[in-house]
Order: C-alpha cells, then sequence, then structure tokens
C-alpha cells in the first residue's frame, strides 16, 4: 500500500529521517534501520569530526523546533565506513549526507567519495544556516551553479541536494533552471527556516547559546513553506530529478500533503526527535487510514496531484 520505487530499490515506506535527527551514532542510524521507516540518512557530515556550537543548542517548542547544532559530527570516514559495511551486507538503498566549509573541502571531500567503495546516495548538504560566517551555499545561486557543475565534472555516483526553504517565485525559477542543468538523482525541500528565534518569557531570555539566540525552525512552523518549496519544484524540475518533502510533518495527513504536492520521499525531523523512531509505525498508520478513507490503494494514483481552484 505504501511501497514506493527510488533508484529501482522497492521501500515499504515513504518515510525516512531529516538527516541531523536520530543520525548522529551508529547506535542511532541502527534503531532508524529497525524501525518502520523505508529508509534512513545520515547526521551530515564534515572530513573531520567537528564538536560543533555550544550548548543548549536545540529547543523543542509547542509548534516545533529552534536548533543551532553547528554541524557537530563524528568525521565522513564514521558515516562512510558504516554505509560501506552495510552496503556489503546486502543493504539496498542508503543515503550519506556531507558537507564541508568551503569550495575546494567540498570538492575534495566529493573526490573521496567517488573514489571510495560506497554505491549508495549522497546527499549534499547545501543549506546549513547554522556555521557562523558560513552564509547558506543554495542562497548563492551562481556559487552553486559553478559548485555544481565541477562536482559533475567527476562524480558519476547518485547525488541529491538539500536546499533551503525559497520564499520568492523568481528564486524557484532561477534555482529550478540551475538544478535541471544537472543530472541530480533528486531534490530535497526543505531544510530549516534559517535564523528564527524562540523566547523563554518567564526568563526574558533567548533559548538557544549560540548566535544569540538564532537558530533554524523546525515542525508545524514550516509546513506551508515546506510544501510550497515541494511543489514549486515538482512543477519546475525534469521529472528525472525526484523530490524529497522535508518539513512539517506531525501526523499522516501532512504526508500525504507532501506527496499530493510531488514529494516521492517524505523526512521526518522535529516530530522524530519528540517522540523517537516508534513515529514511523504511527505515521505509516495515518497515512493509510487517508488512503483508504479517499480511496486509494498506492501512493503513485495522488502523487503530484494536488489540484489548484480554476
Ligand atoms: O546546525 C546543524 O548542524 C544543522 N542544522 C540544521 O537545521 N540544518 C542543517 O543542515 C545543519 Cl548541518
Amino acid at each position: 500500500m505504501l511501497k514506493t520505487n527510488f533508484l529501482g530499490v522497492e521501500l515499504a515506506s515513504p518515510l525516512m529521517n531529516a538527516s541531523g535527527v536520530h543520525c548522529m551514532s551508529i547506535e542511532e542510524l541502527e534503531e532508524l534501520a529497525n524501525s518502520q521507516a523505508g529508509a534512513f540518512i545520515t547526521k551530515t557530515a564534515t572530513q573531520l569530526e567537528r564538536e560543533g556550537n555550544s550548548k543548549p543548542r536545540y529547543y523543542d517548542t509547542k509548534l516545533g523546533s529552534i536548533n543551532s547544532m553547528g554541524l557537530p559530527n563524528k568525521g565522513l570516514d564514521y558515516y562512510l565506513n558504516y554505509v560501506i559495511e552495510r552496503q556489503q551486507q546486502g543493504t539496498q538503498l542508503q543515503f550519506l549526507s556531507v558537507t564541508e566549509m568551503s569550495y575546494e573541502e567540498n570538492i575534495n571531500l566529493l573526490s573521496k567519495i567517488q573514489r571510495s567503495g560506497y554505491q549508495g546516495v549522497t546527499e549534499f548538504n547545501l543549506s546549513c544556516p547554522n556555521v557562523p560566517g558560513k552564509p547558506q551555499i543554495a542562497y548563492d545561486f551562481e556559487l552553486t551553479k559553478k559548485l555544481l557543475s565541477e562536482v559533475f565534472t567527476f562524480f558519476t555516483k547518485p547525488l541529491g541536494v538539500k536546499l533551503p526553504p525559497y520564499f520568492d517565485i523568481a528564486h524557484f525559477d532561477e534555482m529550478a533552471t540551475i538544478l535541471n542543468k544537472f543530472p541530480l538523482t533528486y531534490v530535497n525541500s526543505v531544510n530549516s527556516i534559517g535564523n528564527g528565534l524562540c523566547i523563554n518569557i518567564d526568563k526574558e531570555q533567548v533559548v538557544i547559546k549560540p548566535k544569540g539566540g538564532f537558530g533554524g525552525l523546525g515542525g508545524e512552523y514550516i509546513k506551508p513553506t515546506a510544501l510550497a518549496n515541494v511543489r514549486a519544484f515538482r512543477e519546475r524540475l525534469n521529472p528525472n530529478i525526484k523530490i524529497i518533502g522535508t518539513g512539517g510533518v506531525i501526523n499522516g495527513k501532512d504526508v500525504f500533503e507532501h506527496i499530493l504536492c510531488g514529494a516521492d520521499l517524505v523526512q521526518v525531523g522535529t516530530t522524530l526527535h519528540k517522540e523517537g523512531v516508534d513515529v514511523f509505525t504511527r505515521l505509516n498508520e495515518e497515512l493509510k487510514v487517508i488512503m483508504k478513507e479517499k480511496g486509494y490503494t498506492s501512493l503513485e494514483q495522488f502523487r503530484g496531484r494536488l489540484k489548484i481552484i480554476e
């Protein structure tokens, strides 16, 4: 009922974790692998291990979350060795998230993956909002075009990009024109809405320490923006480029809406952080109930079929 084909691999569910949530350690990744999620993705890795920003750097609110983790991770080799080992054990589809702090380091990082035995999918994170002094790559259209042009002169393995939310139709147009130039496997929209601010009114204080309390927003706050980005890119991108929808998934209805907008897979971040890996079981069940009520027996029957008002 929920089966989804991605890169020729049949998944039992369209759901997976959003990079950054419940995917820092092998223990967490194993929990995801043994859950009702259809696939999993690793925490965005840099070449070397990183401490990340000072704590508190993550905070759950009633309507979602705010984070300024600062890219803490155990380093590329930790995750690369893990996914290669699982690949050798027969795992067919895996996602490895990566990024670096400079143009050259990004090229070096992807070259290393290209030379490795990893055959799975690489998600190139172009949208981390929380490294002080580092503007998000994907908000710089020329840089993004230059970087992807060079990457695709040597990278031949499946590559997706993780994008920040855009808020202007001209930006959807410009970014889609750039992305359509490349043999991308998918586009993942959206990353957190960067540089929001949450306040504890009792203390009259911000809730996270880095960057004076500024951090990326997730959860209910961002669903309308996430759905708009999924829809906008689905409408503009070459059909060979798949879409992963991320942002604002609280229940099965939200999963349905992402797929209605065109998402091939749907990622869960904040709600996974709040609920743990059982969230995938709940969301799968809730989605099935909605599909039954509507008479759908497969995701293809409604994927991308959002209607406008004529
Ligand atoms: O601060 C982070 O580690 C972080 N936080 C986010 O909300 N998105 C990202 O892509 C990353 Cl890399």
